[in-house]
C-alpha cells in the first residue's frame, strides 16, 4: 500500500471514529499526544535530579523531583483514562462499522451482491479485521506521539554525544520488517476468508433447530462437524505458519537493534570513564535507552497497526464504493394506477456466478386489471421471473416495462411500495405477532385493526385466537415465544402480504404449499377477486402454483419451460390446444377424483 493510500485509509478510519463518537475521539487524540512528551519529561527530570544532587542544589533537587513525579502521575493517569475510553470507543466503532456494512448492502437496490462470493468475502474480511480498523485512528495518533517521543529522546541522546544518535539508525529496519511480517499474516487472513465463511456456515447448521433436525435425522453430523473442523485447522495452520515466518523477520530487526544499543551503552561507559559525561547524563542515558526500546516497540506496533488497519479499511472502502457504484439509477415515481399493464420483452437472466441462463428470451404481458397464472416444472424459472418483477434482480437482456416505463427507471423504493406478495421461501419473523404481520407495510406497523383485518383475510385468525397473548404474543422459541407449525407461519406470511393498502402488483409465489388445496383455492379466489375489484386502479396479480385447480382461476395462463414461454392463453384456450398444460391439468384432475 502506498503512503498516499495509507493516509487515505487513516482518514477513513478517523471519519468512522468521529462518526461513532466525536467528543471522545478528540479527547483521546489529545491525551495520546500528551503521552509523547511525558517520557522525555521523565528522563529530563532524572538527569536534572542526579546532577543537582551532585552539585548540592537542594531547591533544584526538589523542583526536579516534583516535575518528575508530576510527569509520572500525569502519564499514568492519562494512560488509565485513555485505555478506558479506548475500549468504549472501539465498541462503538465496531457497531458503527456493522451499521455501515448493513447500510452499504441495503443501499444496493438488487440482491445480486448477496450472492457474489467476492462481496461476501469482503464482508467477512472486514468483520474479522473490525477491531484492527477500530484501533487504526488511535494507532495513527500513537504513531505521531511515538515518533515525537523518539525524536525527543534522540535530541537528548545527541545532546550528550552526537554518536549516540546512531542508536536511532539501528531502529530504522525494525519498521519495514515488522510491516512485512504483518503483511504476510494479513494476506493469509484475506485469502482464507472463504474457508472461514464455509466453516462458520457449517457450524451454524448445528445451532439452528431446523438444520440440526435434518442433520441429526440423516446422521451426518460427525461428517459435517469434521469438515468444519478440518477447514478451521487448515486456516489456523496457515495463520500459524505466517505468524512464525513473521516472527523470524521481526526478530532479525530487533537483533540488529540490540547489538547497536549494546555498543551505545559501552560507549557511554567510555564517556563516563573519560569524564566526557556527567552521572546525570549516564542515568538519563540508561533511562532513555530502556524507554527508547519501549517507545520504538510502541511506535512500530502503532505504525504497523495503521498499515494493517489500512488494509482492512481497503475492504471497507471497497464495500462503500460498491454501494455507491450500484446505487439505484431509477428516480421516476411509481405509477398510482396501471393503464396498459406490465410487459416483458425478450427478457434474459443468468444468476451471478453461473453461466447458464435461467430465463432465455421471455416475452409476456400482464394486462392492467388482470391476473396471470404461471406454471411450469421445478426449476423452469417461475420464482426467478417473480424476483425480476420486484426489482431485486435486473434482467441481463430485454426489458420489463410498467405502463411503458422501464422498471429500472422507477425509484426502487417507490416501486416496492406498490408491490406486495407472499413467497414460498417466506420469513419466520420471531417478533410479536402483530409486528410479524405488520412489517408487510411498515408505515402501518402499529395499526392493529389493519393487522387484524389482514389476518382475517388470510384465514389466519384461528392462529391468533389460540395464542394466550393474541396479537401481542411473542413468536418463535428463539426469544422464549411460542413456536408455530410451518403452515401457521405461512398463514402469517400471507397476512403480511395482505397488509398493503392498494398494491398495483401482487405476487403470489406458491405461498400456500403448506395449506390444503381448498384453503389455497379460497385464498386465490380472494386475491383474484381483489384484482377485479380494483379495476379502477388497474392492479394485477401474478399467481405461481403447481395446483392447476388454483391456476385455472387466473385470467391468463403462461406455461414456462426451460426459461421460455412454451404456451400461453386462457384456461379454455390452453385446454382446447391440448398441449402440456391440458395434459398436466387432466392428470391432476384425475388424481383428485
Ligand atoms: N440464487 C440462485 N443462484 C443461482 N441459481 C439459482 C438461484 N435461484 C435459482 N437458481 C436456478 O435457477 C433455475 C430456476 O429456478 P427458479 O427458482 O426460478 O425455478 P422455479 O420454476 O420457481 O422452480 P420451483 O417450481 O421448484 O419453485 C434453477 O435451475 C435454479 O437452480
Amino acid at each position: 500500500m502506498k503512503v498516499r493510500d495509507g493516509v487515505r485509509m487513516v482518514g477513513y478510519t478517523l471519519r468512522l471514529s468521529l462518526r461513532a463518537d466525536k467528543r471522545t475521539t478528540i479527547l483521546v487524540g489529545v491525551f495520546v499526544l500528551f503521552t509523547s512528551v511525558a517520557g522525555v519529561g521523565t528522563a529530563t527530570a532524572q538527569r536534572w535530579l542526579v546532577d543537582a544532587a551532585g552539585l548540592g542544589l537542594a531547591s533544584s533537587v526538589v523542583t526536579a523531583t516534583v516535575f518528575g513525579v508530576l510527569m509520572h502521575v500525569l502519564s499514568s493517569t492519562i494512560n488509565l483514562i485513555t485505555s478506558n475510553y479506548h475500549n468504549d470507543l472501539n465498541n462503538r466503532i465496531q457497531l458503527t462499522l456493522e451499521q455501515q456494512i448493513t447500510e452499504a448492502s441495503a443501499h444496493v437496490p438488487t440482491v445480486t451482491h448477496l450472492e457474489r462470493h467476492d462481496f461476501l468475502n469482503r464482508v467477512i474480511m472486514l468483520r474479522r479485521g473490525a477491531h484492527r480498523l477500530a484501533y487504526t485512528g488511535w494507532a495513527a495518533a500513537y504513531s505521531v506521539a511515538g515518533l515525537a517521543g523518539v525524536a525527543g529522546s534522540l535530541w537528548l541522546l545527541a545532546d550528550v554525544h552526537p554518536a549516540l544518535a546512531l542508536v536511532a539508525v539501528a531502529a530504522i529496519p525494525i519498521l519495514p520488517l515488522t510491516n512485512r511480517a504483518n503483511r504476510l499474516l494479513r494476506a493469509v487472513i484475506d485469502s482464507t476468508a472463504e474457508s472461514i465463511r464455509q466453516e462458520k456456515s457449517l457450524h451454524e447448521l448445528f445451532l439452528t433447530a431446523e438444520s440440526a433436525k435434518e442433520i441429526r435425522t440423516s446422521g451426518n453430523g460427525h461428517t459435517l462437524s469434521d469438515m468444519a473442523t478440518g477447514l478451521w485447522h487448515q486456516v489456523i495452520a496457515r495463520e500459524e505458519r505466517a505468524r512464525l515466518s513473521g516472527m523470524g523477520i521481526e526478530l532479525a530487526g530487533w537483533a540488529l537493534y540490540f547489538t547497536i544499543v549494546g555498543a551505545g551503552l559501552a560507549f557511554v561507559g567510555h564517556l563516563l570513564a573519560t569524564s566526557a559525561a556527567t552521572p546525570g547524563d549516564a542515568v538519563m542515558l540508561i533511562s532513555l535507552t530502556s524507554q527508547f526500546r519501549a517507545q520504538m516497540a510502541r511506535t512500530v506496533s502503532s505504525v504497523t497497526t495503521v498499515a494493517d488497519g489500512g488494509r482492512v479499511a481497503e475492504h471497507y472502502r471497497w464495500l462503500v464504493d460498491y454501494a455507491r457504484d450500484h446505487v439505484a439509477d431509477g428516480t421516476a415515481a411509481a405509477p398510482t394506477h396501471l393503464r396498459r399493464g406490465i410487459e416483458l420483452q425478450d427478457v434474459w437472466f443468468t444468476y451471478p456466478g453461473s453461466d447458464v441462463p435461467v430465463l432465455r428470451g421471455v416475452s409476456l404481458t400482464i394486462p392492467a386489471s388482470s391476473s396471470l397464472g404461471l406454471v411450469g416444472i421445478n426449476g423452469a424459472g417461475k420464482s426467478t421471473l417473480v424476483k425480476l418483477l420486484t426489482g431485486v434482480y435486473r434482467p441481463d437482456g430485454g426489458t420489463i416495462t410498467v405502463d411503458g416505463i422501464p422498471l429500472g427507471d422507477l425509484d426502487p423504493a417507490a416501486w416496492t411500495r406498490v408491490c406486495t406478495g407472499a413467497f414460498q421461501d417466506f420469513q419466520k419473523f420471531q417478533f410479536l405477532l402483530h409486528e410479524a404481520v405488520g412489517v408487510g407495510d411498515v408505515s402501518r406497523l402499529a395499526d392493529l385493526p389493519t393487522v387484524a383485518q389482514a389476518i382475517e383475510e388470510a384465514g389466519a385468525n384461528r392462529i391468533v385466537d389460540a395464542l394466550p397473548g393474541g396479537l401481542h404474543a411473542q413468536l418463535g422459541a428463539l426469544f422464549g415465544g411460542v413456536e408455530l407449525s410451518h403452515g401457521q407461519w405461512q398463514g402469517l406470511a400471507l397476512a403480511r402480504g395482505l397488509m398493503r393498502d392498494e398494491p398495483l402488483l401482487t405476487l403470489l409465489d406458491e405461498p400456500t404449499a403448506a395449506l390444503d388445496p381448498q384453503a389455497e383455492h379460497d385464498l386465490y379466489e380472494l386475491f383474484t377477486a381483489q384484482t377485479r375489484s380494483s379495476r379502477d386502479r388497474g392492479a394485477v396479480t401474478l399467481l405461481v402454483s403447481h395446483r392447476f385447480s388454483t391456476v385455472h382461476m387466473a385470467d391468463h395462463i403462461v406455461v414456462l419451460s426451460d426459461g421460455k414461454v412454451a404456451e400461453h392463453g386462457t384456461h379454455q384456450e390452453l385446454m382446447a390446444d391440448g398441449g402440456e398444460y391440458a395434459k398436466l391439468y387432466q392428470t391432476q384432475e384425475l388424481a383428485y377424483r
